[in-house]
């Protein structure tokens, strides 16, 4: 998309089920602060729900924000094991993922489930990160801007332009995803430029000022290309997520 870059980088670390108190308690201590000097790259951290607390207290007075990886789509009520947005906001939350495709795949949920759960978070002054991404049967198959646009256009329906201004959208390849196979800058880059033209046929503005993040097997030595496409907003970030010296490393990549 042509225009000046009105984007900050945002590098978000989805932990996904790993961690413990201890080896939290240095990973988020030495991101907090390493965080500091990147910005004004914007760092945070999508944790298991029991660890939020933790990085409620450690990342105090940090530059780093933290978030979740699920939301219930229900706002309160006889959900057994459902997590609402309302408790989110409770703890601070700044950002939730919703749509992953490990929920994807594992938890069968559907894209107007994956909508309601964004709305819900909306509702409560948290940042849903929306997950979008094919996978390599359906990028084979030449399918890959009908994958994730249907998913896209989910939220397209269900949120007001007002409600659209406030997420942000992780393309993340299925296929690239903890398989050490990165999406190519130019095959991320052309994904970004559909998803933020979709948009655009909804809101030009709100396209504009849109965060796209890439994620799927983001390294260091990786990083730094993706982040300097120009659709290209940050990464949603996995393994190297979980030692700080890499994850710090990715998100100085951001800077250049
Ligand atoms: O949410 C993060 C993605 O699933 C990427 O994970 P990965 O960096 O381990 O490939």
């Amino acid at each position: 998309m042509e225009g000046t870059r009105v984007r900050q980088k945002l590098v978000v670390g989805n932990w996904k089920m790993h961690g413990s108190l201890e080896a939290n308690g240095g990973l988020l201590k030495a991101v907090a602060a390493g965080a500091g000097a990147l910005q004004p790259v914007q760092l945070a951290v999508c944790a298991p729900f029991p660890y939020l607390a933790q990085c409620q207290s450690l990342l105090a007075g940090s530059p780093v924000q933290w978030g979740a990886q699920d939301v219930s789509a229900e706002a309160r009520g006889a959900f057994t094991g459902e997590v609402a947005a309302s408790m989110l906001a409770e703890f601070g939350c700044q950002f939730v993922i919703v749509g992953h495709s490990e929920r994807r795949t594992y938890h069968a949920e559907q894209d107007s489930v994956i909508a309601t759960k964004a709305l819900r978070a909306l509702e409560h002054g948290v940042t849903p990160i929306v997950c979008v991404g094919e996978t390599l049967a359906q990028r084979e198959a030449g399918q890959t801007e009908q994958v994730v646009g249907r998913q896209l256009q989910a939220l397209l329906d269900a949120l007001s332009v007002e409600q659209l201004g406030r997420i942000v959208v992780a393309y993340e390849p299925v296929w690239a995803i903890g398989t050490g196979k990165t999406a190519s800058s130019a095959q991320a880059q052309d994904v970004h430029a559909y998803l933020r033209g979709l948009v655009a046929s909804r809101d030009a503005g709100v396209a504009q000022r849109m965060q796209i993040l890439y994620g799927g097997s983001v390294k260091p030595e990786s990083a730094g290309e993706l982040f300097g496409m120009p659709d290209i907003d940050g990464g949603l970030i996995g393994g190297a997520s979980l030692k700080a010296e890499d994850f710090l490393a990715i998100g100085a990549a951001g800077r250049a």
